[in-house]
């Protein structure tokens, strides 16, 4: 899997429509968030996963952290990959590629001032369990652990490619703006990105994410 775009925080049909139109490769679907404040409904997500044919692909953005929990979840959605982004035993990552091999699993790396030993040992244990891991930018005013928006030390991103046998997907506070130098400077094999492509109206902008997804696949395309 390689340079490849995803958009998070899908929030409706006509927005899918439109990741799809700008060739968004990855629609990522954040539902059961501990928040409670799901953007779509189960029912709608899965509408819109049904419907999606490659390289399109719906994606779950999942807090759950027991193995069975995620699989059942994963079925009823129709997805073939999930991130998964609370703090997962290894054990129940091992026990979700046990249950279902044919899923692609995304672990989070959230990135905060002074984790990155933390970070690297935790690839360390679970890369054998997963297929991809994606970074993303912890809020030490909220508390949030993703869609904040924020950028966090690119270095730490690149040491985690560096030290990675699988694949990384970047994130966290990326937009049109400085995605093509993240590429640049972390070499990850795909990016992804949630409120910095949004308008002010909370929805995704069509001018955003058309220049999110030329920006990306032009910094890809110079590694390459
Ligand atoms: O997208 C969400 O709403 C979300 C909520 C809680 C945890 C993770 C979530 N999304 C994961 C993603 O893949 C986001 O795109 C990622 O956090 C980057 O967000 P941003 O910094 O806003 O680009």
């Amino acid at each position: 899997m390689k340079n490849l775009v995803q958009v998070a925080g899908v929030i409706d049909a006509a927005e899918a429509a439109m990741l799809v139109e700008e060739k968004t490769d990855w629609l990522g679907f954040p539902l059961r968030l501990p928040s409670g404040k799901d953007d779509i409904s189960e029912a709608a997500a899965t509408d819109i996963i049904s419907g999606l044919r490659p390289p399109h692909a719906g994606v779950l953005i999942s807090y759950l952290t027991k193995a069975d929990e995620v699989a059942a979840f994963c079925s009823e959605l129709g997805v073939k990959a999930v991130q998964l982004h609370g703090d997962v035993e290894t054990a129940e990552l091992r026990a979700l590629k046990a249950a279902r091999p044919d899923l692609y699993v995304l672990k989070s790396l959230v990135v905060k001032e002074d984790n990155a030993d933390e970070l690297l040992k935790l690839v360390d244990e679970v890369a054998d369990c997963v297929d991809m891991f994606i970074t993303d930018t912890f809020n030490p005013a909220t508390g949030a652990k993703g869609a904040t928006g924020l950028t966090h030390d690119w270095s730490v991103s690149a040491e985690l490619v560096r030290r990675s046998p699988k694949p990384l997907m970047m994130a966290g506070g990326l937009n049109p703006d400085n995605v093509a130098e993240a590429i640049r400077q972390v070499r990850p094999a795909a990016v992804d990105a949630h409120t910095g492509l949004e308008g002010a109206d909370g929805r995704k902008d069509r001018a955003k994410v058309r220049r999110f997804v030329s920006e990306s696949r032009r910094a890809f395309a110079e590694l390459d």
